[in-house]
């Protein structure tokens, strides 16, 4: 459903479920916090990478060049990431628990021309927004939230210059972000790595390497929980897999904590398995965080992994590696 800032809460038209999560909206000050940035964040979940970065200072690092953002669509955290590489105009944090009240109101100024600007051409929003090939929220994706493709203007100058690049991957397509190749594709699928690395290595000096990996792939909930920790554990191993021939070691970029890994994970009883054979003795620092704006009744957290010691690990997944090409 999308958010709408002036539909009425207390309509009756709405089923319960709609009004309670419209209402928790409203309440949300990630979500005015979202609307009332320049950087006009795609998703809420751009607030979880900038509190995590905030924390560990992961992309805050001249010598990162190169990061890879598995589960990027709608492109919140590559938003974030195009920033702190220079790509685009920064973005502040703390945040503001007074945003200009303008934009809190509404859309941004910006989208409220573009909006204009579509109207006078006989063109609603969702037709626009049809017409760029918008991203769609799925089910269970509730962080995303409704953006205007045509808001995030590449073609304004001056264009920054930024050093390095991102790569997101998605099953969803997503919109261009400066300094960001997008993939669409199965993270899950054979060719997955064959791509990824052809993109990373399509960067002058480039050696295959990435310096951050960021994932926060979330697979479907179908409700059955076994199924559903299934589907999570086998995203994380598969990260991990990726992360054992990618990941940048500490000792090469001279730094301690360089080689740096963000892992989204929903908790459950085989995930300290994980973490104890996969992570810990393989980077230098292994950290449970919940950002403050990941929602207290949500399951999910992060791992975030410093110092990749480039070691091999001998933990075999528990699962089948791959989902088969279908
Ligand atoms: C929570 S959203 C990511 C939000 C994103 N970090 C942002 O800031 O906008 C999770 C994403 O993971 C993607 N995803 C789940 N399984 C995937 C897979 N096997 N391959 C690629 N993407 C996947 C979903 O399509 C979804 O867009």
């Amino acid at each position: 459903m999308s958010f709408r800032p002036t539909c009425s809460l207390s309509s009756h038209k709405l089923p319960p479920s709609s009004r309670a999560w419209l209402a928790r909206q409203y309440r949300d000050p990630y979500v005015k916090a979202r609307m009332a940035f320049p950087a006009n964040y795609r998703s809420r979940s751009a607030f979880k990478l900038l509190e995590i970065d905030h924390t560990f200072h992961i992309l805050d690092q001249n010598n990162v060049r190169t990061v890879v953002d598995l589960g990027a669509a709608p492109g919140g955290w590559s938003q974030v990431a195009s920033a702190k590489l220079g790509w685009a105009e920064d973005v502040p944090f703390p945040i503001s628990s007074k945003p200009p009240k303008r934009l809190v109101s509404g859309y941004g100024l910006k989208d409220k021309e573009a909006a204009r600007a579509g109207k006078a051409k006989g063109e609603g929003r969702s037709a626009r927004s049809k017409k760029a090939g918008k991203y769609e929220k799925t089910e269970g994706d509730e962080d995303a939230i409704d953006f205007d493709p045509l808001a995030d203007d590449l073609d304004a100058a001056p264009r920054p210059v930024g050093r390095g690049t991102i790569i997101a991957v998605d099953l969803l397509r997503m919109e261009p972000i400066l300094g960001v190749k997008t993939l669409q594709m199965d993270f899950l699928s054979p060719e997955a790595d064959e791509v990824i690395t052809q993109l990373m290595l399509d960067e002058p000096s480039a050696d295959g390497k990435a310096d951050v990996i960021l994932s926060d792939m979330a697979a479907n909930f179908t409700g059955n929980v076994t199924a559903d920790r299934h589907a999570s554990l086998q995203l994380s191993e598969s990260v991990f897999e990726f992360t054992k021939r990618h990941l940048r070691p500490a000792e090469s970029a001279k730094k301690r904590k360089a080689g740096a890994l963000v892992l989204k994970h929903f908790v459950h009883p085989s995930s300290g398995t994980f973490r104890k054979q996969c992570l810990d003795p393989n980077f230098r620092l292994v950290t449970y965080f919940k950002p403050p704006s990941s929602r207290a009744e949500s399951a999910e957290a992060y791992w975030v992994c410093l110092g990749w010691k480039g070691v091999q690990s001998s933990h075999q997944p528990t699962l089948p590696p791959a989902r088969p090409a279908s």
